[in-house]
């Protein structure tokens, strides 16, 4: 691994508190942190470099799977914090920040690669790119690489005016745009998974598959993110990025290990064969819906009209669902169903693999047999679970499901953002959103973002703590299926 320094913007922020700072510990304390690097945080706020080193310490205590204990390691590992004040929009502050990333690399006698961190709010990606460049921060001798957080624009024009900034500053193989799903373990197995089982593999298509669901339900509301949810809803804030990634991930075809290149490709491959809503159709396979009042895990929790913050008759969706179709030998005539919302009854992501009914056998009981389902449970927790049918041995004549089921059980596997960070400094792009997959899902998307400014499709409403709305139930219905 590189000696480097690590640039954050936003550090004083919630995210380098609970996940960035975390996941560098982590990485430190297995020896995944190159042998010499730096940290340089930036903010508006003054603080000294104790000051920051000490918040950050704090935020480990608080956040870090592995729970720091030998002091000696923790003074190591922020030691090689500093902190440096500037305002991202002014070009002059860069030129303190250039001065300490060349004094630090200087008295660590370490080559000039620079890996910048974009986690600050959205509107100033494209400043801080332009500074960079400006201020000769980017004319480094070593590498330079971005990772930048999302929203990655908030449609396909904004996104694509983004990327032409980013792309003055940083080439494509330098930019790792963040998509913390991508991180997560079970979702990084999904390759291992395809390529690795023969069982998998032969299965992996629709000659055996009837549909594919895609789940991410939360019990959070809109938290203290009014202002930002408002403008989002779960089309932007889930919808586009997390669940079309998660759709990608699983309708690979890998018959081998891929390099990331490979996997970019055939990403995109789905990407493109994902059918084109039109304005005609748009209303028959999307459905959206906003909580009402509810209870939830025993307390009642308002609705989001009622949540601090949120402007009076908010039109916003906290619920979208949808029924997708990809254009792709592998995938024709099968539904991939996506759902996500806020205040369900319960916190789960995951994917669940409806295969086609047992091969006619003629038996009476044929209809009654539950289908096999293949589910990943992304989080929390992670899970895999394949549901086969069985002899009930009290009852010789009925058949009954069973699960196999492999837990991780009490492995103290890494968080995404440690797998994300340590990728990106290696530069291995496997599970980052390549610019192709981010404008083909703004693509994707755009004619439900249209609908719903437009009104044409209803806002549903449920109750918080149920399982979304009853209006989604159409979407599997209609192709004979239900939601897993
Ligand atoms: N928090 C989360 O869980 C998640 C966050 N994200 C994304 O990560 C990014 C950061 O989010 P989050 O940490 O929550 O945001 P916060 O609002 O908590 O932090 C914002 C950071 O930006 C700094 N900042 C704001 N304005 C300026 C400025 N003009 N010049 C210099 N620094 C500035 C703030 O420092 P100071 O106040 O000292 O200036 C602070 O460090 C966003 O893009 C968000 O969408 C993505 C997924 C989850
Ligand atoms: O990116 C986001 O993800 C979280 C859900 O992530 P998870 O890892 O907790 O499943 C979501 O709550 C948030 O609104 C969204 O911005």
């Amino acid at each position: 691994m590189d000696a480097m320094t690590f640039v954050l913007f936003g550090a004083t922020g919630d995210l380098a508190k609970r996940k960035i700072y975390p996941a560098l510990y982590n990485l430190y304390v297995d020896q995944k942190m190159p042998k010499a690097f730096s940290v340089i945080g930036l903010g508006r706020r003054e603080l000294s470099d104790a000051d920051f080193q000490a918040n950050v310490e704090k935020s480990l205590h608080e956040f870090s799977r592995q729970k720091p204990e030998e002091a000696s390691q923790i003074r190591d590992f922020i030691g090689a914090f500093r902190y440096c004040s500037l305002n991202n929009t002014k070009l002059e502050d860069y030129t303190r920040l250039l001065q300490l990333v060349e004094q630090r690399e200087q008295e660590l006698d370490i080559p000039a690669n620079r890996m910048f961190y974009m986690s600050v709010a959205p509107e100033f990606f494209e400043p801080i790119a332009l500074n960079i460049q400006e201020s000769g921060l980017g004319n480094t001798k070593g590498w330079k690489k971005l990772i930048i957080e999302k929203p990655f624009g908030h449609d396909l024009q904004s996104a694509r005016e983004l990327n032409e900034k980013l792309s003055n500053t940083f080439a494509e193989e330098e930019i790792y745009r963040i998509d913390h799903f991508l991180g997560k373990p079970m979702v990084q197995n999904i390759e291992t998974l395809t390529y690795a089982n023969p069982v998998i593999q032969a299965l992996w298509s629709n000659r055996y598959i009837a549909n594919v669901q895609i789940t991410a339900s939360e019990t959070v509301g809109v938290e203290e993110r009014a202002a930002y949810y408002d403008q989002s809803g779960a089309l932007r804030d889930m919808f586009q990025n997390h669940m079309l990634q998660l759709l990608m991930m699983i309708a690979l075809h890998l018959p081998k290990r891929c390099t990331p290149q490979e996997i970019q490709y055939k990403k995109k491959k789905i990407a493109e064969a994902l059918r084109p809503l039109t304005k005609e159709n748009v209303a028959s396979e999307v459905v959206r819906a906003q909580y009402g009042a509810g209870e939830l895990q025993g307390s009642s929790v308002v609705g989001y009209l009622d949540e601090p913050g949120i402007p009076a008759g908010s039109q916003n969706e906290t619920y979208v669902a949808a029924r997708l179709w990809l254009d792709d030998p592998f995938w024709s005539e099968v539904p991939f169903y996506i759902r996500t919302g806020k205040r369900m009854a319960e916190k789960s992501t995951r994917i669940v693999i409806e295969f086609k009914s047992p091969l006619k056998t003629g038996h009476e009981s044929e209809n009654t047999m539950a289908p096999n389902l293949l589910t990943l449970e992304i989080g929390p927790g992670e899970s895999m679970s394949l549901q086969l049918n069985a002899k009930n041995p009290l009852n010789q004549g009925e058949v009954e499901p069973m699960h196999m089921t492999f837990k991780s059980g009490e492995r103290n596997v890494p968080e995404a953002y440690e797998n994300l960070i340590f990728d990106a400094m290696r530069g291995d792009a496997t599970f980052f959103a390549h610019w192709n997959e981010v404008e083909l899902a703004w693509q994707w998307v755009q004619p439900i973002q249209e609908a719903f400014a437009a009104g044409a499709i209803p806002l549903d409403t449920y109750n918080a703590g149920s399982g979304g709305p009853e209006s989604a139930d159409r979407l599997t219905a209609e192709n004979g299926f239900r939601w897993w």
